[in-house]
Formats: C-alpha cells, structure tokens, sequence
C-alpha cells in the first residue's frame, strides 16, 4: 500500500520505518528541509542506535523522506501536538494544518489515521471537518481512526512492535480498515475502542495514571523525609504486597508527554482535581529539590552547584520539559531575584550568586552552557544528580571530593552507592 506519513521526527520516522520494513511503499513528508537532507544523506538524528538499523533498514528498503506530499491510499498524522503553558490547552495547530494538506490530496477510498496525542474529540470535532474540505465524506468516501503511540522512548523499536494498540474509527469500518493495516504488522494485541474519541481518552489515560502515580511516589518521599526515614525502603516494601505498585519518587517528571498529556484530559472538561494535583506535586518537585540542598548546603548564597543531568531521564538525549532544566532555572532565577533586591536596596548586594554549571553526557543544547564533568564538579559545593544516567554510577567518589570544594552531593534517583560517597566524607542526600 501506498503510505504518506506526515511528520517523521521521532514517532512519525519510527512509524514510516515499521510500513517501509514490512513491504509498504512509504513517503515521509515533513516540512524541516534539513531532517529530510540527513535522513536522505543515511543520516537519521537519532542516539538510539537500534532505531538508527531500522530507520536505514527502512531507507535500504525503498522508504523516502521528501518534503513534498504525495498521493496514498493512507496518510498517517504524527506532527506535534504541544500545550500552551499558561492555559494548558493543546495547540492542535499542527493537526489542523496536517489535515489541510492531507484534505488538498484525499481521494475517494483512502484511508487517514492521526497518531499524535490529542485531547478527546480531536479527531471526530477538529480532524474531520477540515479533512470534509476536500468535498468528501469522512467515513463514507474515506475511513478515519486515531491509532494512538504509546512507546517508551529509549525501547522504541521494541515498543513500535510489541505494544498492544488502542485502535477506535469514527465509525465500524474505518475501524474495520484501521485494525487490518496494523494487524500484520504488530506483535501486540490490538484493541477495538467504541470510538476515536475513546482510543484518544485511553491514551491520555495511561499517561496521566504514570504521573499520578508517580506523584503518589513523590508525596511519600517528601513525608517520609519528614519522619526520617528512606522513601524507597518504604515503597520497596508497601510493593510486596499484590495489589500495590507504586513508582519511584524523583526530582519531578519531565519530557513532552507525562507532564503535558494529563492536562488535555481537561480540554473539554472541568472536571479534573487528582490529576490536575498531581500535576503540581511533581512540578513541585524542584522546589523540595532546592529545599534539600538549601537544608545540605546552610544557604545558597555564593553556592557553586554542579547540576548533573538535564535530560528528561535516564539515558535519553531530550531535554525537552525536564526536572534539571527546571533545577537550572530555578536557580538562575534565585540569582535574578537576589540581584534585583540588591538593586531596590540601593545596589547593596544581600548576598552572592551562585555558580551554576551543568554536566550531562548525552545532551547537546545551544541554548544552555554544558560543561565535561570534571569542570561541572571543579570548585563546587554540591552536586546534584538530576537525570538518571547509568554513566553517573561510574563517578568516583574520592576523585569527586578531590575536585570538589564542599561535600554535598543530593542524589534525585538513589543511583549513586550512598555507602561509597559517605566514605568518601559526603553528606550523601538522597530523594
Ligand atoms: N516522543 C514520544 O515519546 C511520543 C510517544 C507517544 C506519542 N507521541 C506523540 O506523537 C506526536 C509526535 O511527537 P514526536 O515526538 O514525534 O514529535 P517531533 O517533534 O519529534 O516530530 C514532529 C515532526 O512533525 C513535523 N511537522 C510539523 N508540522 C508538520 C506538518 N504540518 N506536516 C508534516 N509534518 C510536520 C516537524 O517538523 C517534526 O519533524 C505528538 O503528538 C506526541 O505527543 C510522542
Ligand atoms: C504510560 C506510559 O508509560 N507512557 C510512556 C511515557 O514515556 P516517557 O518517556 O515520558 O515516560 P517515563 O519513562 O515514565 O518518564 C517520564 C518522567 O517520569 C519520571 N519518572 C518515571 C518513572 C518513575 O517511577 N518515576 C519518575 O519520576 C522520569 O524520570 C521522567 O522524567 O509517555 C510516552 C508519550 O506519550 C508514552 O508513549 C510512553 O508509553
């Protein structure tokens, strides 16, 4: 069959990849004229190097980025799908201009799935009638279904495959047509929903039930703290029992899909209160972070903080929403507000900056100073492990306190052997 997939960055290039490997003749059309150049060069900008082997498997198998659209018998939606920061509404602007160019090439017969994550009622309310532009109808001239992405970054070739898939149609047969097309392909279970607007909610489900969960995780932390006690050997525990499973407790939760997706739940609702909390509860996250090296540190003031780690978590090279960037600003904000009280004080300084310098071996940011570890930990005061890469685990202890001039160091994921640092004459905190 003959698939145009519009927007291949992350899920749209692994989604073009899985129809290419498995015989479909497949266009990835995106507007970004350089991801298409290195995708087209056998460059794909990825770090996960087992997406890398299926996107090129996929390029070796006929599979062609292009920034132009094409004709197809399917075109399948997976442009972004951001929230606006202060309204916390989804900007459906990217969706609505996918479907203005999908509806410029449908034909009668073909097939339109949108995989990107949306608030309910997107396909059916937003979708369907700029796709009715074209002067067909959706359903009866063409099939239309949400089909929603569930992958974990970080196992996605795994995941593409073997999730189990959420499939609803805005009606019996685009689910029908839907469900056939994916069903060759995946190894997981694929579920019938009564509607697109159901498949959509039971996405945004799953997503806001981790971040609620992981909220959960992150309260205890903070009042086990209050009774002195570690946080994980209370979770590890309260887990043995076969009906509990909590998350673990961290500097808060990042990237574009846990702290976003639960509040498109809200859309078209008022009814949010748990999930809404929740939200709060692991944005708060930085500020019991800066508590605890406040309580580690006496003050913050002068203080050079090593913040090691800004991906979102461990391993991943996107920065995108993340508890250290977040670390980052609050501390740079600290700053800012330290300065201006010293200017309304008639430029007498209250106290000093501090130095803030980051470390993290998988990111690479133009907007953000990033320094090689022993740089990062030169001078400092504390340092704070903020992502959890497996690359911390490997840090000396000794040869940390040898660089380092105070002895905090604040750790967001209880990765680091607490028992070595304290060796070492750290006062080891952990989350
Ligand atoms: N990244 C994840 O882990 C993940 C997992 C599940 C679902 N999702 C959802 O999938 C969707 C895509 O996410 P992503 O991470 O791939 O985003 P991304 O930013 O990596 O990629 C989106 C691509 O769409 C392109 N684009 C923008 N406007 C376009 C248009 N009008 N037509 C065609 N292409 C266009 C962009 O240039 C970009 O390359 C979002 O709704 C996201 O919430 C993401
Ligand atoms: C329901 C679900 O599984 N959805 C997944 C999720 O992918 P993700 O990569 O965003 O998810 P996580 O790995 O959970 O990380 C998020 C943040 O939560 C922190 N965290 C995690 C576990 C924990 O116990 N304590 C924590 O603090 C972690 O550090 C990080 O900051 O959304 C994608 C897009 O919709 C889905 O496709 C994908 O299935």
């Amino acid at each position: 069959m003959k698939i145009c997939v519009h927007g291949i960055g992350y899920i749209g290039l692994a989604t073009a990849a899985l129809f290419a490997n498995n015989g479909h003749d497949v266009v990835g059309y995106d507007p970004d004229e350089s991801l298409v150049e290195d995708l087209r060069a056998g460059e794909p900008l990825t770090t996960e190097d087992d997406l890398r082997e299926y996107v090129l498997d996929a390029l070796d198998a006929g599979f062609e980025p292009s920034n132009e659209v094409v004709e197809a018998d399917c075109h399948i939606i997976c442009v972004p799908t951001p929230y606006e920061e202060e309204s916390k509404r989804a900007d459906l602007a990217y969706v609505e201009m996918a479907g203005r160019t999908v509806a410029e090439h449908l034909r009668e017969g073909d097939m339109v799935i949108l995989e990107s994550t949306v608030p309910p009622g997107t396909t059916e309310e937003v979708l369907a009638p700029i796709l009715a532009a074209s002067e067909l109808t959706p359903g009866e001239d063409f099939s239309l279904s949400h089909c929603p992405e569930t992958v974990l970054p970080g196992n996605i070739t795994h995941e593409l495959v073997h999730n189990d898939r959420i499939i609803g149609g805005i009606d019996e047969r685009s689910t029908d047509e839907t469900i056939a097309l994916y069903e060759p392909l995946v190894e997981g279970t694929i579920h019938r929903a009564p509607d697109a607007t159901t498949a959509e909610f039971v996405k945004l489900s799953q997503n806001a039930y981790r971040d609620v969960n992981i909220a959960f995780a992150n309260e205890l932390a903070r009042v086990a703290g209050d009774y002195g006690i570690r946080s994980r050997d209370a979770i590890e525990l309260a887990n043995v029992h076969p009906r509990v499973d909590i998350l673990n407790p961290g500097p808060g939760v990042g990237g574009h899909c846990l702290p976003i997706d639960p509040w498109f739940l809200g859309q078209f609702s008022d009814s949010l209160d748990l999930i809404a909390s929740a939200r709060r509860v692991n944005d708060g996250m930085v500020d019991f972070v800066v508590e605890l090296l406040e309580d580690g540190l006496g003050a913050l003031d002068g203080a050079s903080v090593a913040v090691l780690g800004i991906a979102y978590k461990g391993n991943v090279d996107d920065a995108r929403h993340s508890p250290g960037l977040r670390l980052v600003e609050r501390l740079a904000a600290s700053n800012a507000e330290e300065t201006s009280t010293a200017a309304a004080d008639g430029g007498r300084a209250t106290g000093e900056a501090m130095d803030i310098r980051v470390h993290d071996p998988h990111v690479e940011s133009e907007a953000i100073d990033l320094f090689d570890l022993e740089t990062a930990l030169a001078g400092a005061d504390a340092a704070v492990v903020s992502a959890g890469h497996d690359a911390f685990r490997d840090i000396d202890p000794v040869e940390a306190a040898e660089l380092m001039d105070g002895n905090v160091v604040l750790d967001g994921f209880s990765l680091l052997d607490g028992d070595a640092w304290r060796d070492a004459g750290f006062e080891y905190i952990e989350i």
